[in-house]
């Protein structure tokens, strides 16, 4: 295999969809704030306060890959515009990277993103609501292979973005060695944590 095809966004052929872990939130079920701080997904200011809920596009039943997706809504606020009247496209990837990001966690401990490619199709323009829908197409060793839509204004509305993302399962060591420490101790971990994963 080259370098290339390594690092692609097409989802590996041997790639599996686990179930949902049975500790994440049920189908229909809101997806808390994976961190108070988070400008995604908390209520902060600055934030682009994503709101997120478990989502189904499997059908019925126990089967591998039930419920491993996600419905997000974002109002597009005044705050997030780029062109005249329209949406920045930083903000739509943001939309985009938080609810994706939301997919993996359904099945695994915390993953990050290593690569988010968007096709931006459409104006958003200010003042609408975007509506966001991310599914688990794969995962492979610690690699999970997602992809999303967004439209406007209803979950049904005209489609305005398209995205695919890998995102690489990390453990608590990864934000321990690198997160600012007073933002670890805010949710909890001691200095003595930070200064045992930092060598
Ligand atoms: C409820 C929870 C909601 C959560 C929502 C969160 C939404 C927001 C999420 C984010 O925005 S996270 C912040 C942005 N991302 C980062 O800061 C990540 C920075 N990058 C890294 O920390 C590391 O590069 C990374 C952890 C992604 C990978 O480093 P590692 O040393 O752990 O892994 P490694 O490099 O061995 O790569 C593991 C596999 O992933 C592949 N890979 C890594 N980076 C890649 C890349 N960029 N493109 C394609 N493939 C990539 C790599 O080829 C390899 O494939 P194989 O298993 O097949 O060998």
């Amino acid at each position: 295999m080259t370098q290339a095809s390594a690092r692609s966004l097409d989802v590996p052929a041997d790639a599996t969809i686990p179930s949902r872990h049975p500790k994440a939130p049920g189908v229909g079920e809101r997806i808390p704030p994976h961190n108070p701080a988070c400008r995604g997904c908390a209520d902060v200011p600055g934030g682009i306060h994503m709101e997120s809920w478990v989502d189904d596009d499997r059908g019925e039943g126990g089967d591998p890959g039930v419920g491993v997706a996600v419905r997000s809504r974002m109002a597009v606020t005044d705050d997030m515009q780029g062109g005249p009247g329209l949406i920045h496209g930083g903000y739509l990837m943001a939309a985009f990277d938080e609810c994706l990001g939301s997919v993996a966690p359904l099945v695994t401990r915390s993953c990050v993103t290593a690569r988010l490619e968007t096709d931006f199709r459409a104006p958003v323009p200010v003042g609408t609501t975007l509506w966001l829908r991310a599914r688990l197409d794969g995962v492979l060793r610690r690699k999970y292979f997602v992809s999303a839509e967004a439209r406007l204004d209803s979950e049904d509305g005209p489609l305005v973005g398209t995205a695919r993302a890998l995102f690489v399962q990390v453990d608590l060591q990864h934000f321990l060695r690198h997160g600012r420490a007073e933002d670890l101790e805010a949710i909890g971990a001691s200095a003595e944590q930070i200064r045992a994963a930092r060598g």
